[in-house]
Parts: structure tokens; sequence; C-alpha cells
């Protein structure tokens, strides 16, 4: 088929009383059931309403903030999909299962496909290298039944975010992906979308056509708000995205939606109720087949142009840890190059009318980010600051009042992963109102001047220069057998 019926569901999960005093498994088993109570309704009237697949968030059955041992009676084994299991239809065949029992009868009973995210345990030998001193590795596991109830995928979470104690990283990234008549669809959880592997790795290497996201995503502003950044990467990667978001919104955690490379969304962000929320979109079961989809080449009008003046009040300023270069938009409209590092960006703008007591900047950073977790970063953004005092620039700023006329952004980009962002007063994605150009522009359309900007930002991940990877790099020198096959090449020859 070309198109399907897509769901995901924001989940207000009820959270254990006290995740720091161990439970027995029945009292983890009535908290779980209690969350699964709720999903089966959203996940029943999804099916109802036609979806064929339905993602639920990370930590969606069992909240978080756990210790080893406090999240140890949540969790079950969960085999190897290749085992063939239909827990629905013989659920003590791999021991107690009665969650994945539960989620696969609701998936087998509705005729849908169900993602959920779960805990695995898996036994190991405590005098084995690696092995944890309580006799298990835990993992935070993504699961997806099919519409039999079948387990089709499993796929533990590679990148762990700070305060994720109670679970182990796999050996391995796991690439995990899994046929349907609607296309091929990879699976990641949360943290796993800023880094190669296996988020990227499974668009470049593996030619996925939609992945399923549960996550549990905290906003941060100005970058990295869920709907705005999970949205660019659906765009820049060229796949359709299904993001299914925990809600809490005393943890910042809202935002989910159904992305692909042409449309942000539909999709839920709601700061103001702690309701939850079922999302529907049809989307292409091969979006990258389509007759509009290209990659565009991010650097090459950047690369071709000096024509414009380097900003002048160049100043530094810290941007969710980073230290950025700004210049101030000082004219109702203008040209400007601002470059730091290997990175230069341009923008031209005119706004409609300036509203005196906002400031606008452009900034720049190429650089390694090093809070919570490390990841190379070259960003290129537009951005209005907190306040008129230009030391709140990079800050978090919600609301705006100044309305763009146009814009368009560009930079020398040394990577082809950049992720397009526009974001709108009181948080709102910029639907319809904007485009990439096959040269690397992000331009506006005439239809930008509706609404006031937050801001408007190429978002590039350089991978290769993140720590992760030079890791990599010298373990493949460090390893003997590199040696062992460079010399015997040698004696060949
Ligand atoms: O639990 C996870 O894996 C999700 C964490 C994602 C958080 C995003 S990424 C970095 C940034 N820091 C935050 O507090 N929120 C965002």
């Amino acid at each position: 088929v070309d198109k399907f019926i897509a769901a995901t569901y924001e989940h207000a999960v009820i959270l254990p009383e006290n995740s720091s005093i161990p439970v027995t498994a029945e009292k983890a088993l009535e908290l779980m059931n209690r969350n699964i109570d709720i999903l089966e309704k959203a996940i029943t009237s999804a099916a109802r309403q036609g979806a064929h697949i339905i993602v639920t968030p990370e930590d969606g059955i069992y909240g978080w903030i756990f210790t080893r041992e406090t999240i140890y009676p949540y969790l079950e084994d969960i085999p190897d999909p290749e085992v063939n299991w239909v827990p629905c239809s013989d659920p003590e065949r791999f021991g107690r299962a009665p969650v994945q029992t539960r989620l696969s009868c609701i998936a087998k009973n509705n005729s849908i496909y169900v993602v959920a995210n779960i805990g695995d345990k898996k036994p190991c030998n405590v005098s084995t290298v690696g092995c944890p001193e309580d006799g298990h590795y835990h993992y935070n596991t993504a699961v997806v039944f099919d519409s039999d109830g079948k387990l089709v995928a499993r796929y533990h979470k590679y990148n762990l975010f700070l305060g994720e104690i109670q679970f182990n990283v796999p050996p391995e990234p796991e690439m995990v992906t899994f046929e349907t008549p609607f296309g091929k669809f990879g699976i990641f959880i949360c943290f796993d979308i800023l880094f190669y592997k296996p988020a990227a790795a499974l668009v470049v290497d593996h030619q996925v056509d939609s992945i399923l996201f549960p996550t549990a995503w905290m906003n941060v502003l100005p970058h990295l708000t869920a709907i705005e950044f999970h949205s660019a990467w659906a765009m820049g990667m060229g796949v359709n995205l299904l993001s299914s978001n925990t809600h809490n919104t005393s943890m910042r955690m809202t935002g989910s939606g159904i992305f692909s490379p042409e449309t942000l969304g539909p999709y839920y962000y709601n700061m103001d109720t702690e309701d939850g929320n079922l999302t529907f979109s049809t989307l292409s079961a091969h979006p990258r087949n389509s007759s509009t989809f290209f990659t565009p080449n991010w650097s090459l009008y950047a690369n071709s142009i000096s024509k414009f003046s380097p900003g002048s009040n160049v100043f530094r300023g810290h941007l969710f840890s980073d230290e950025f270069t700004f210049t101030e938009l000082t004219e109702p409209q203008g040209n400007y190059t601002l470059c730091q590092n290997n990175l230069c960006c341009h923008l031209t703008y005119t706004v409609t009318v300036k509203i005196t007591d906002e400031v606008y900047v452009l900034g720049v950073f190429d650089g390694l980010h090093e809070t919570e977790g490390q990841y190379y970063l070259q960003i290129c953004t537009l951005l209005k600051c907190l306040s008129t005092d230009i030391k709140s620039c990079g800050e978090p700023v919600e609301t705006a009042s100044t309305k763009f006329k146009s814009f368009s952004l560009s930079g020398n980009f040394s990577t082809s992963f950049v992720f397009p962002e526009v974001l709108l007063s009181k948080v709102h994605l910029a639907t319809g109102m904007f485009q990439v150009l096959p040269d690397g522009r992000l331009t506006s359309h005439a239809n930008i001047s509706q609404e006031p900007l937050l801001s408007a930002t190429l978002y590039g991940r350089w991978y290769d220069k993140d720590p992760a990877a030079q890791d990599a790099g010298s373990k493949i020198l460090l390893d003997p057998t590199v040696y062992f096959i460079i010399i015997a090449l040698c004696v060949v020859y």
C-alpha cells in the first residue's frame, strides 16, 4: 500500500508513589496495569478510527527515577523476536510476562501494530566481565507487536540519558528494523535521536521509511523543544517520524507528533493541562519516493557567495551552555555574515514592524556540546533574545511580537546532517511557512509574516567529530588484527 494511518499517544504516566523504595512484583504490575488501562483505551480508539500503527511513550508504563533495585520488579525477560512469539496465545512460553501478554492481546484484539516501552532483564554470570553485581543486565526497551499480537521488534536503548542509572547500555548499538505492508520501519528511543547510531544510521545504512520513536523528552528552548527538533529531524533525514512523548508539565515533557519530510505534524504541545492526547495522520509508506523529495546540498549557497557584510557589534553569549557568537539585527532589514571556527552563517531578513522592546540576533556555533552528553554541533540561528539586554541572548524565551516579512538563512556546513527548525511565538511550528532550497537555504514563505517569530535555525550535527566516533576510530587503530592484516598484505605483495 502507498498510504497508512499512524497514531501517537501522549500519555500522562501514573508514577510510582515512591520509586526509591523497592516494591513486590505484584505491586509493580498493579501500577503498570493502571497505565496500560489508559493506553488500552487510546489504542482501541485509534484502531476504531482506522490507525494501522500506534506509538506509546518511553517510560509510559512505569515512569522514571529508579535505582537498579527499585526498577527490578517492573522488568520482564523479553525474548529475541526471531522466536516467533504471540504472548497473547502462549503467555508462559518464556516465563512470567504479564505486560508483554497484555500488550500482545491489545494489538491482536484491535488488529493494530502496538509500540510500547518496557524494561528487559537478562541474567548473566557475575564472574563474567561486564555482568553487574546483581546478576542481570537491565535494558530500556522498545517492543513492537504486530496486528496478530506477535512480537516483531525489540530494541535496547543505546544512548541512555543522564540519570538512567537503573539501566545498562547494550554492548553494541542495535539496528532494529522490520517490514510491514506499509513500508520499512526502524526504531530508537529518546536521547538516541541526537546520535549517528542507531538513529541516523537506520536511515543512511538501512533505508527505513518510517521511524517509531517513544520518548520522555524534557523541552529545552530555543533549539531542543520536542516538536521543533523532532519535526526538523524528520525533514532533515527524509523519513516519517512517529514521536510519542510522555506528558508531564512539571518535567517540561510535552510534544508528540507525526512528522514527515514535508509536513510538520499534526502535533500536540500542551503546557496548560495534564491531559494525554491521541494524534493521527495519513502518511506516505515510502516518503523518499515522492516527486518532491530531494536532499539539499547544505553548503552550496553559503560557499557560493561573498557579498555579505560581517556583523559589527559581535559578542559572545551562552545558549544551552554552548558559547555562541552573536550579532544584533539592528535595522528593519539587512544582510549579515557571521563566523565561528569553520562555520560561517548568512542571513538576509526584513521585519514587518520592528518592535522596539525586542532584540533579535544572528548566532553561530561550531563546537562540541558538553552538557548532558557530548555531541558536536554546527548551528546557524536567528533568534529572539529573552530581554533587550543582549546578555540574555540564547536564553529560553517562549513569546515574541516581532513579525518577519521574510528571511533566508544558510551556512557552509561541514556535515550533511542539518535539521531545519522554525519556531513561532508560544512554541508553535511554522507549518507551511518555510522551505529548504536544494542549495541549502532555509527561506520563509510570505505567510511567515502572520505570526511572531521565536527562532529559525539550521541545527547541524557533525557526527564524525563526536568523541564516541573518535573512540571508535582509535579502537580500530588499537585492534591487533588490523596490524596483522596490514603486515599480512605487505608480505603478500
Ligand atoms: O531520556 C531521554 O533519553 C530523553 C532526554 C532528551 C532530553 C533532550 S536532549 C538534551 C536536552 N536536555 C534536556 O533536558 N532535554 C533535551
